[in-house]
């Protein structure tokens, strides 16, 4: 696997691609890879000929009381993952070459990005759309490829995409779950082990709530009630927002479209911030 980390090389390479005829699949990341990430990065291998890996910690998408400077880094354990997972190239710009002294350009997505993890996060998506866009433009992928752990970033990207006329198509890998049900997430490292016992359920309120569904439960409102519930069981859990939303537009839905209704989490467990999300 090659590692590029200057802009200017990883524009050659894209160039050298593209006149080659060669599709490439790009699998954004910020590092600290895990068994998610290698999933994304597999998957990636059977969409284009080429794979590229970005390992970019983005400051843009941290608020300011957030934990931009104490994010997991481990670079070189996470380039070996990456060749052993079948990518063929890592870029991995720096802070300075991306966001120079002076940087004023941002991409804001207005509509998908606005509710959800929009309002505890204000500046989040803004950060995320801004350094999505650099990056379709620098790599130039025929294809990119996301989590579904991350539900409104994939609705908020494909939203940029179609708005932007981007050329690129964005696919959505499943989420990966460890034995216990709880989202693979780099923010797993911080959990202590109680803190892991009350993570995991997220994953079992999910499942309770898809069941209650499968019964023929479609109010909303009954359903973001027995979630909090349960989750409200842990004194370790704060919720931030449990809704049942529509997958595209992440707006709130009344009653479930089966098939066609997220129900969306993200909670404090202490210190720390999980998201996850079960289509209904
Ligand atoms: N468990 C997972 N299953 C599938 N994809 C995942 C999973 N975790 C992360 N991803 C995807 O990997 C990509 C990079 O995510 P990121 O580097 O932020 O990792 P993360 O584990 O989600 O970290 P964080 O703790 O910041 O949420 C995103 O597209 C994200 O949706
Ligand atoms: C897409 C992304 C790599 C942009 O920094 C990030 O938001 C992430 O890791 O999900
Ligand atoms: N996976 C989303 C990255 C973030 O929380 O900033």
């Amino acid at each position: 696997m090659q590692t590029l980390d200057s802009v200017s090389a990883m524009q050659a390479l894209a160039g050298e691609l593209r006149a080659a005829g060669r599709t490439v699949a790009l699998v954004p990341t910020m590092g600290a890879l895990h068994e998610g990430h290698l999933d994304l990065i597999r998957l990636a291998a059977t969409r284009a000929d080429v794979v590229v890996v970005s390992i970019f910690v983005n400051p843009t998408q941290f608020g300011p009381n957030e934990d931009y400077t104490r994010y997991p880094r481990d670079l070189e354990g996470d380039l070996a993952k990456c060749a052993d997972a079948g990518a063929h190239h890592a870029f991995i710009p720096t802070k300075d070459a991306l966001y120079p002294p002076g940087y004023s350009t941002y991409v804001n997505e207005e509509s998908v990005a606005k509710p959800l993890e929009g309002v505890s996060r204000p500046a989040h998506f803004r950060g995320v759309t801004t350094i999505v866009t650099k990056l379709f433009n620098i790599v130039q992928p025929t294809c990119a490829i996301f989590g579904q752990k991350d539900a409104q970033q994939v609705a908020v990207i494909r939203k940029v995409v179609t708005d932007l006329h981007l050329p690129v198509e964005i696919v959505t890998a499943p989420t990966t779950r460890d034995d216990d049900g709880v989202a693979l997430s780099s923010r797993n490292a911080y959990l202590t082990p109680l803190q892991r016992t009350a993570a995991a359920a997220i994953p079992q309120t999910l499942e309770t709530v898809k069941s209650m569904v499968a019964k023929g439960e479609r109010r909303a409102e009954r359903l973001t009630a027995e979630a909090t519930h349960l989750l409200s069981q842990f004194r370790q859990i704060r919720i931030i927002y449990i809704a049942v939303v529509d997958p595209l537009t992440m707006q709130t839905q009344r009653e479930v479209v089966p098939g066609n209704s997220l129900l969306a989490v993200a909670v404090w467990v202490e210190e720390t911030r999980l998201i996850d999300n079960a289509l209904l």
